[in-house]
């Protein structure tokens, strides 16, 4: 779809002609929908619709991974009809979420976070009078005091934290057994990414950051929906003694470039234990933690930048 836009300069106003692109026609058509409810309405009678049941996405089960079918507006049927009839269940997104395509996995995450917001603020805090959700679901207004509630995520920082040569991964007793990842935490209020990052290091791992560099950052829809920036980091030369926090961690351990290379290169880890051990293993790819290894073992030195 095409699209003309005016734009008026100064005391010389005229008219460009200018194709928007498909990218930018979209966004604008969400953004639409977000703040008129009509059109919102319109737009429904010919959308495609996930299914949830208690926070649980309706797939399909195939092989090896799962689908998820997308259906439009549906009569109400109870769980066990809705099931039969289009040939699926609800599972857990925990369960499901490293066996789904990746478009499928971002969708399912950002509507299951947004399920999740609707259902914890169902009352206005000031006023305590029940919120009214707009069609689109993008916000919550409370009809006796107009306070709009907007949906909201958790930053939480995630860094690999790198001596130059090998990298610091951990592991929380909540882990599968075995898997080992970068050091995670939540932001508190008022701190930069910086300051979250070398808080959570200190914390965890009693280390010091000396340099830090921003990597990339992924919506993670455990516990509750949080954006994680994840982030390469060095610690100071000669400091690389561990004082694990162990209130927060059950390992923490240094890693060659050869250990780090090899696990990555697994593809389905063994969650066997082997001679009474479990064997090390990394998160999934759709994991950032897991690109972030990849970018370290692919690069060593990425986090390596001039002072
Ligand atoms: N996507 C990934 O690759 C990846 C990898 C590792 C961890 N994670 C996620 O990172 C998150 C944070 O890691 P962590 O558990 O080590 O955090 P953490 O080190 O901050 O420790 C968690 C503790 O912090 C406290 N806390 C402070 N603010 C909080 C908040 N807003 N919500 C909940 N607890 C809060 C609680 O006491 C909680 O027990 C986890 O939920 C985990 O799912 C994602
Ligand atoms: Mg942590």
């Amino acid at each position: 779809m095409s699209l003309y836009c005016g734009i008026t300069r100064r005391r010389k106003s005229f008219w460009c002609c200018r194709l928007l692109s498909t990218y930018v026609t979209k966004t604008r058509y969400l953004s639409e929908l977000k703040e008129d409810d009509d059109a919102c309405k319109k737009a429904q009678q010919t959308g495609a619709f996930y299914l949830f049941h208690n926070l649980a996405p309706l797939l399909q089960k195939s092989e090896h991974q799962y689908l998820a079918p997308q259906h439009s507006l549906l009569a109400s049927l109870q769980k066990p009809e809705m099931e039969t009839e289009l040939k699926g269940s609800f599972i857990g997104l925990r369960k499901a979420l490293f066996q789904l395509n990746v478009k499928d996995a971002s969708l399912l995450s950002t509507a299951q976070a947004l399920l999740r917001w609707h259902d914890a603020h169902q009352f206005c805090s000031r006023s305590g009078q029940p919120t009214k959700k707009n069609v689109a679901g993008s916000k919550r207004v409370c009809p006796s005091n107009k306070i709009i509630y907007y949906p909201q995520m958790t930053p939480v920082v995630i860094t690999l934290v790198s001596d130059g040569t090998r990298c610091l991964l951990a592991r929380q007793s909540s882990f599968p057994k075995g898997m080992y990842s970068a050091l995670a935490g939540f932001c508190d209020i008022g701190e930069s990414l910086e300051e979250a990052v070398r808080r959570e290091v200190a914390e965890e791992v009693g280390l010091e950051v000396e340099r830090l560099q921003y990597s990339a950052s992924q919506h993670w829809p455990f516990p509750n929906g949080a954006l994680m920036i994840a982030c390469h980091a060095t610690v100071k030369p000669g400091q690389t003694e561990i004082q694990m926090n162990l209130r927060e961690l059950e390992a923490a351990a240094w890693f060659s470039h050869d250990e780090v290379a090899t696990a990555l290169r697994k593809d389905n880890p063994s969650y066997q234990q082997q001679n009474g051990a479990f064997p090390f293993w990394l998160p999934p790819k759709l994991a950032i933690a897991h690109q972030l290894i990849k970018e370290w073992v692919e690069k060593p030195t990425c986090s390596i930048l001039p002072a």
